[in-house]
């Protein structure tokens, strides 16, 4: 983080009716509310959480260079008074903060003096979908020179530079400096994720997304939101009527009536169906200024294409993203950003060039003449029926897959992910997956053991071979499916963990075939 100075902790405490002594706003940098993440000079705020009382973490905050605490207190009327608190070397001082907890994405915001409000940020809510719809606006901007970055599962940053993060949505204080730097770098465009752990918990300010988008809802996460109307309500928190929040809901999905209902009127909220046709979405609801429906949906092993219509005009979209469930991803993608007055051609112009997320039914070919791979990381019996089915809804000739079991790890699945090879591919390879300490040869034949046909597989121990073998003998208009590395780039046997990158592997292996 670059100019953390230009920060200043006693003008974010006025807002909240606390006056700092001037002469303690010193040399401060960030504001954190974890205690392993406190960096000399930064501002530690403890906070009550779920499991931990933050207090408990003050004297590791101070031990790691705090320079003032902020302390969540349930007493209003201690609000704003200064205790001094002893370190190893000086006292340090310490404000007390009536709920802060609930406060601390306000004050974080305040701090980085609202980073947002002069950026757009697209925030995506849903039990599935979120990276992807997340990496995809992120990519569609930046074709179309919008600098972007993304917050989420798979880190924070530009897309091809992102830096590993704890949550999926960050605490409210990373959140901020995140957003702070964000701007600085001049990435005025953010992709975020939002949990609905972040949204119970307050992590962010909802007010200050611009574009909320739902994307689908199933049972998930019932430990922590108790209930499926707990969870659904949790979501729903994303969704904001203040005038100025832009709305992207599912109109497949049954959930979106229920935020609907929340809205006073009809503007900016864009409904998208893959299902229904655009009358039939009119009609169901009419709580939406703007529609947009695929149809005509053709699957085709080197990706996908349909037909949109919409409020904005109708096109044709080719992508070469392979999967149904993209289709959907897609069209949350397209509505969000056309909402945001981007042309629907530039937009259509733009899926062209789509990749999918690393590792995650990443498809490589040379060309649309040449047998299509699909790098996924689905290493269970459930993953890979995923993603077969995903390929299979392509068509192609001959779906092929490669895949193994882990070493020292759960033994019961390997007859279980066999079985799951037999129904849904038609040809079986069978290899290495991090055997670790075990005997690849007994991991091999635990998976046969699974198998109806036990001469069904083909067994190719060493990977790079298992892939490049099946690559050259696949036909043109065939997917081989790579299961279980994804973006891994490592293989571990025996002790020793060696290089073994699939997406590049496989990326040589068409560069050579195109020569
Ligand atoms: C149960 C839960 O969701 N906890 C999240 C919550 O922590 P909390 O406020 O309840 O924290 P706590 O553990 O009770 O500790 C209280 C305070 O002490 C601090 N602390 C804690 C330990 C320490 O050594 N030092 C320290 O200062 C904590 O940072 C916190 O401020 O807020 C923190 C951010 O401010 C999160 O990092 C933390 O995520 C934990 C690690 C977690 O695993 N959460 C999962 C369930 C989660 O949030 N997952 C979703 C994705 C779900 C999905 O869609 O798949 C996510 O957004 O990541």
């Amino acid at each position: 983080m670059g100019d953390v100075t230009a920060y200043s902790i006693t003008s974010a405490l006025a807002k909240f009716k606390i006056a700092l002594d001037p002469k303690l706003d010193v040399g401060k940098k960030h504001i954190v509310n974890d205690s392993r993440q406190v960096k000399p000079g930064d501002i530690f705020a403890a906070v009550r959480g779920t499991l931990e009382q933050g207090h408990v973490f003050i004297e590791a905050a101070i031990a790691a260079g705090a320079s003032l605490i902020l302390i969540d207190i349930d007493d209003e009327a201690g609000h704003g008074q200064l205790r001094w608190l002893q370190g190893p070397n000086h006292a340090v001082a310490a404000i007390e903060f009536y709920n802060l907890g609930q406060q601390l994405a306000a004050v974080a915001s305040e701090y980085y003096r609202h980073p947002a409000t002069s950026m757009t940020l697209y925030g995506v809510t849903g039990t599935n979908g979120k990276t992807s719809c997340c990496q995809l606006i992120a990519q569609m901007l930046n074709t179309l020179c919008k600098p972007a970055a993304i917050i989420g599962t798979l880190g924070a940053g530009p897309v091809d530079d992102l830096v590993t993060i704890n949550n999926t949505t960050p605490g409210p204080t990373m959140l901020q400096s995140l957003l702070a730097q964000f701007k600085q770098d001049g990435l005025h465009n953010v992709a975020m994720e939002v949990s609905s752990h972040a949204l119970e918990q307050k992590r962010l300010l909802p007010d200050l997304i611009d574009v909320a988008i739902f994307t689908n809802l199933s049972r998930d996460h019932l430990d922590y939101h108790g209930s499926m109307q707990a969870y659904s309500e949790a979501k729903g928190k994303l969704f904001v009527d203040n005038g100025h929040q832009r709305w992207v809901l599912n109109g497949d999905d049954k959930q979106t009536k229920s935020y609907l209902r929340q809205r006073a009127d009809k503007n900016s909220v864009v409904l998208f169906s893959s299902t229904q046709s655009l009358q039939q979405l009119r009609s169901d609801d009419t709580k939406a200024e703007h529609f947009l429906v695929a149809s005509n949906i053709e699957c085709h092993p080197q990706g996908l294409a349909f037909d949109v219509c919409s409020t904005w005009g109708d096109v044709k979209v080719t992508t070469p993203l392979i999967g149904r469930f993209n289709v959907d991803n897609l069209l949350a993608c397209l509505s969000a950003l056309l909402i945001q007055g981007y042309p629907l051609q530039d937009l259509a112009d733009a899926a062209l060039h789509l990749q999918a997320v690393a590792g995650r039914m990443e498809a490589f070919s040379s060309d649309a003449a040449s047998v299509t791979a699909v790098v996924d990381y689905a290493h269970t019996p459930d993953a890979l029926e995923n993603a077969l089915k995903a390929c299979r809804y392509h068509n192609p000739e001959n779906l092929w897959v490669v895949f193994g079991c882990g070493g020292d790890r759960d033994t019961g699945k390997r007859p279980l992910m066999a079985q799951v090879a037999e129904q849904y591919a038609d040809r079986l390879v069978i290899t290495n997956d991090n055997p670790r300490s075990e005997d690849p040869q007994a991991i091999a034949d635990d998976i046969v053991a699974g198998l109806a046909d036990k001469s069904a597989a083909k067994i190719i121990l060493e990977r790079r071979q298992a892939v490049v073998d099946t690559l050259s003998q696949a036909g043109a208009q065939d997917m081989v499916l790579l299961a279980g590395k994804g973006h891994e780039d490592y293989m571990i046997i025996g002790e020793q963990r060696i290089d073994y990158d699939e997406r590049a592997l496989v990326a040589d292996y068409f560069s050579r075939s195109n020569r």
